[in-house]
């Protein structure tokens, strides 16, 4: 796979005009990702587009709910084709065995992966204000070991986490880690977790999700192409 088919570009805006006018003017992105301000606002609209112009679509819509519901929902985000779908490992192994269930009943189901815990938070954030009295690292090796037994394909995790949980969880387990900042970008935002393109790609990251270092840049395309450069493309 070319490395630039491993970079992940969120579809981060409220429209779906503001979104195509976005895969427009980057078309050498393979891979969007449609979450939850565009799939609220626009709605399953957008799947179709981004299927027809032969784009990987990655719909990050974090299902976070009772088994029943979360089976539901991804056997209807099922109907879509897209190629992977999130749901937050925090909802239990329960759900994750269900909605995996669910899934399984499509005739080609999207690849479910779960989130371990979000970039946006830190170590003090889980003990804090989570209570979780288990170290970070050790937290998200714990959900991705659960995900992986629930038969998930994989999880999301920040490039610190990868290295171990690929250890673990092995080598075909999926790793999609946002929080990436190339070393050009001093901002990180609200993410708390982040690391380069090359060293996450080091750590075992398999797909990188980089919205606003590449949407938000005066120009978009030089800094989507300045990060496939910097990953050896
Ligand atoms: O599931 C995700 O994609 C996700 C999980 C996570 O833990 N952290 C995280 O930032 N994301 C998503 O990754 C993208 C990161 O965007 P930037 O911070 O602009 O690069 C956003 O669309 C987030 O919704």
């Amino acid at each position: 796979m070319l490395t630039a088919d491993r970079i992940i570009v969120p579809l981060d805006v409220p429209t779906f005009a503001a979104a195509i006018a976005l895969v427009e003017t980057l078309p050498d992105v393979s891979f969007w990702k449609v979450g939850l301000e565009l799939f609220v606002s626009s709605g399953p609209e957008i799947l179709a587009e981004l299927k027809q112009r032969q784009k990987r679509i990655f719909l990050d819509l974090k299902f976070h709910d009772i088994p029943n519901t979360v089976a539901g929902a991804c056997r209807s985000a099922a109907q879509y084709d897209v190629d992977l779908l999130t749901i937050h490992a925090t909802a239990g192994r329960r759900a994750l065995q269900d909605a995996q269930a669910a899934l399984s009943e499509a005739t080609e189901p999207p690849k479910l992966i779960a989130i371990t815990l979000l970039t946006s938070l830190s170590s003090r954030d889980l003990a804090f204000d989570l209570k979780v009295p288990v170290e970070l690292p050790q937290f998200t090796l714990e959900m991705a070991l659960m995900a992986k037994e629930c038969g998930l394909a994989g999880a999301v995790c920040s490039p610190h986490e990868a290295k171990q949980i690929k250890q673990l969880c092995g080598q075909d387990f999926l790793l999609v880690c946002p929080g990436v900042r190339p070393h050009t970008i001093s901002v990180t935002g609200d993410q708390k977790r982040t690391m380069t393109p090359a060293d996450a790609i080091k750590s075992g990251a398999d797909y990188l999700v980089i919205g606003r270092p590449i949407t938000a840049a005066e120009d978009p395309v030089a800094a989507f192409a300045r990060i496939c450069e910097e990953l050896g493309t």
